[in-house]
């Protein structure tokens, strides 16, 4: 369960005066978010309609980062993309505090969780990125990202003692070729990227895609290296190898909405290898830290895919 901070009736009743919403009628924490605490909540409207929104206390950013993601978010929603978006308050403002963390107050979108991946959820998927990037290409905020390539530079070092040499080795190759393509005049196309869009934060209605959820992972970066990290959870198989028909679909589908640049084919076969490194070695972090409280994820599924990725070259279509 990941309420890390309680809020009773009174902090939610204090919060609702500030809107005009309706009044609280239920409030109940959401299990399984990993990084903040969230509440679905139930309030009654003048028409004596029961809405539903979500409340999102942010755990790990804190206040001065907040406004990229206010704006980001309403940016994407005023454009058509199923993400949600924090509503204001009388006096226009959508940031709020509680509990001395940053809070908003959102709706909650409708759908569910997906549990087998169809080459038609990947096509959905690869329709919507590509639209979030082209409406997101002039966002007028900038944000380095948090696990991007000074973080992995600075961490693969760190790790690397507790590592096989093997996979220090692995992790020491990844991190230079990326950095030899960032020294290619290729001028990737670049502007606001989802950054974790892996599919338990997407939400399907009658398998329709109905939400993008989780965005606080975003940032300015490589639109291409956003596709590659949804091809690597969308389009895997258990064994870490990749299901063509799924990737097809992915990127056919996104090609038509945005159509990739020639250098971005070039760029292809090591933006995925990349894009496995990068969640293979933020897994490996809290997974040989003995003091880490972080929910562990595996980090030999992404070691895994970062091989498959090696051995059968990716090609975009
Ligand atoms: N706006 C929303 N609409 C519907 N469901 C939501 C919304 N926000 C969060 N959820 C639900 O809460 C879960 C956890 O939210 P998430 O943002 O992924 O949290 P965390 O960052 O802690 O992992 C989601 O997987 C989803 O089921
Ligand atoms: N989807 C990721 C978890 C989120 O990444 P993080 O770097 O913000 O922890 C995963 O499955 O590893």
């Amino acid at each position: 369960m990941a309420v890390y901070t309680d809020v009773s009736r009174a902090d939610l009743e204090a919060l609702l005066t500030n809107f005009e919403l309706g009044s609280l009628v239920d409030f109940k924490g959401i299990e399984g978010g990993i990084e903040n605490t969230n509440y679905f909540v139930t309030l009654i409207d003048s028409k004596g309609d029961h809405q539903e929104y979500v409340l999102t206390l942010f755990e790990e950013l804190n206040k001065e980062e907040m406004p990229y993601f206010v704006e980001l978010t309403t940016w994407l929603a005023e454009r058509g993309c199923p993400v949600p978006f924090p509503y204001k308050d009388h006096n226009g403002i959508a940031l709020k505090m509680m509990h001395s963390r940053p809070a908003l107050l959102q709706p909650r979108l409708a759908g569910s969780h997906i549990e087998t991946l169809t080459a038609s959820h990947c096509a959905q998927i690869g329709n919507a990125l590509a639209q979030f990037h082209q409406a997101g290409r002039d966002f007028y905020l900038q944000r380095q990202a948090h696990r991007g390539v000074f973080w992995w530079r600075r961490e693969s070092q760190q790790i690397a003692r507790k590592l096989s040499e093997e996979d220090a080795a692995l992790l020491r190759t990844e991190v230079e070729l990326f950095d030899q393509l960032r020294e290619q005049s290729w001028n990737l196309p670049q502007g606001a990227i989802h950054g974790d869009l892996f599919f338990d934060n997407a939400l399907f209605d009658n398998d329709k895609l109905s939400a993008v959820l989780d965005i606080y992972n975003a940032c300015t970066g490589y639109l291409l290296f956003d596709l590659a990290i949804v091809a690597n959870d969308w389009c895997v198989n258990p064994d870490g190898s990749i299901d063509p028909q799924r990737e097809q679909a992915l990127l056919t589908a996104y090609n038509e909405v945005r159509p990739f640049e020639e250098n971005e084919y070039h760029a292809w076969p090591q933006l995925v290898r990349t894009a496995a490194m990068r969640f293979w070695l933020s897994r490996l972090i809290p997974a040989l830290d003995p003091n880490s409280t972080q929910k562990i994820k595996d980090p030999e599924e992404f070691r895994r895919i970062l091989t498959f990725r090696i051995q059968n070259p990716a090609k975009l279509p």
